[in-house]
C-alpha cells in the first residue's frame, strides 16, 4: 500500500479519460508515476499510452494491478457502473488498495461506492474537484476530499501533482455535498450573468464593456472574464459541458430538498439549463445557457 513516504512509487490506475481525466492522468505520467489507464471508449487511451501509460481492458483489471485507482466519470450512473458493475473496479480491489472517486456525484452515490469498496477490505476517498479543463491541464485543481484519512494521506502526493490545494472534509458524502454547493452557486452565477449580457445589449449598451465593468468591481469573478468575451460572440468552446452543469444543479436541488433548504434561484437556473439541453446544447460549454434566454426573448442575434 502507498504511504506518504513512498512518494510517486506506487502503481496508479486511472479510469475515465474525458475532458478532465485525460489531462489529470497526463500530469501523473509526466511527473513520473507508474500509470495504468482504462476508458470506455478505448481510443482515448492512445495519447496516454504514447506518453508511457499501461493499458488494461477493464476497471477490474486496472484495480487488480494498481495500489490506488482514481476514477473521473460523467455522473452517478457511470461512477456506480465503473466501480460496482460487471468487471468493475470493486472486483479487483482488496486489502492494501485504495479507490479515489473524483467524479461529481451526490452523497448517496459516494456512500454506495464507499460501501462496496470497503467490503473488499480496501480504502475509499471521494475527491471531486473545483476547476475546469485548463486548471486540470495546469495541475491547478482544488480537491474536496472525504473518507479514509489514511488514504488521503497516502495519495496526497498525487493530489498535489494534479492540484493546487486540497481540503479534507471528514465523513464520506461531505466531499460531494461541498462540490454540489459550489457548482450550484456557479450555475446560478452563469445564468444571472447571461441575463445581464442580454439586457445590456437590448438597452443599447456594449456587452463587452459590461464584461470589463464587472471585472473591475466587487462581483468580479475569473469565470466572467474568461467566458464573457466568447459568450458575446455566441461561441461556447467546451470546458465544462452544459449537461454536467445541469446534472450538478439537479443533484444540488436534491441535496437541498433532503434538508428542506429553500433554493429558488438554483431551481430557476436549473430550468434554464434544461431548456438549453432541449436545444441540443448538452455538449457545448455551460456558458451556452445564454442561448436559452435568447430563444425565450425571440432574440437570435
Ligand atoms: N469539465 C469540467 O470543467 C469539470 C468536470 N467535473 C466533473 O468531472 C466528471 C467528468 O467530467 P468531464 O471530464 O468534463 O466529462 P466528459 O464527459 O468529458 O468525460 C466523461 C467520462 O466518463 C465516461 N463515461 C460516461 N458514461 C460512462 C459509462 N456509462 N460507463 C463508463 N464510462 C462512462 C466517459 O467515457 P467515454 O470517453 O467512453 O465517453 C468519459 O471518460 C463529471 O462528473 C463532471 O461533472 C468536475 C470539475 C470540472
Ligand atoms: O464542475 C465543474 C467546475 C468548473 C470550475 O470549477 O470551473
Amino acid at each position: 500500500m502507498l504511504n506518504a513516504t513512498e512518494k510517486f512509487s506506487g502503481r496508479v490506475g486511472f479510469l475515465g479519460l474525458g475532458i478532465m481525466g485525460a489531462p489529470m492522468a497526463q500530469n501523473l505520467i509526466k511527473a513520473g508515476c507508474d500509470v495504468t489507464v482504462w476508458n470506455r471508449t478505448k481510443s482515448k487511451c492512445g495519447p496516454l499510452i504514447s506518453l508511457g501509460a499501461k493499458y488494461r481492458s477493464s476497471p477490474e483489471e486496472v484495480a487488480a494491478n494498481c495500489d490506488v485507482t482514481f476514477a473521473m466519470l460523467a455522473d452517478p450512473e457511470s461512477a456506480i457502473d465503473v466501480a460496482c458493475g460487471k468487471n468493475g473496479a470493486v472486483s479487483g480491489m482488496g486489502p492494501g488498495k485504495g479507490y479515489v472517486d473524483i467524479s461529481t456525484v451526490d452523497d448517496a452515490t459516494a456512500k454506495l461506492i464507499n460501501g462496496h469498496i470497503k467490503a473488499t477490505g480496501a480504502l475509499f476517498l471521494e475527491a471531486p474537484v473545483s476547476g475546469s479543463k485548463k486548471p486540470a491541464e495546469d495541475g491547478q485543481l482544488i480537491f474536496l476530499t472525504a473518507g479514509d484519512r489514511s488514504l488521503y494521506d497516502s495519495v496526497a502526493p498525487f493530489l498535489d501533482i494534479m492540484g493546487k490545494s486540497r481540503f479534507y472534509l471528514g465523513e464520506v458524502g461531505n466531499g460531494a455535498a461541498m462540490k454540489l454547493v459550489v457548482n450550484m452557486i456557479m450555475g446560478s452565477m452563469m445564468a444571472s450573468f447571461s441575463e445581464g449580457l442580454l439586457l445590456s445589449k437590448k438597452v443599447g449598451l456594449d456587452p463587452n464593456v459590461l464584461v470589463e465593468v464587472v471585472s473591475q468591481g466587487a462581483i468580479s469573478a475569473p469565470m466572467y472574464s474568461l467566458k464573457g468575451p466568447s459568450m458575446v460572440k455566441s461561441h461556447y468552446p467546451t470546458a465544462f459541458p452544459l449537461k454536467h452543469q445541469q446534472k450538478d444543479l439537479r443533484l444540488a436541488l436534491g441535496l437541498a430538498d433532503s434538508v428542506s433548504q429553500s433554493t429558488p434561484i438554483a431551481a430557476a437556473a436549473n430550468e434554464l439549463y434544461k431548456v438549453a439541453k432541449s436545444y441540443g446544447l448538452s455538449d457545448d460549454d455551460f456558458s451556452a445557457v445564454i442561448e436559452a434566454l435568447k430563444a425565450k426573448s425571440h432574440d437570435t442575434a
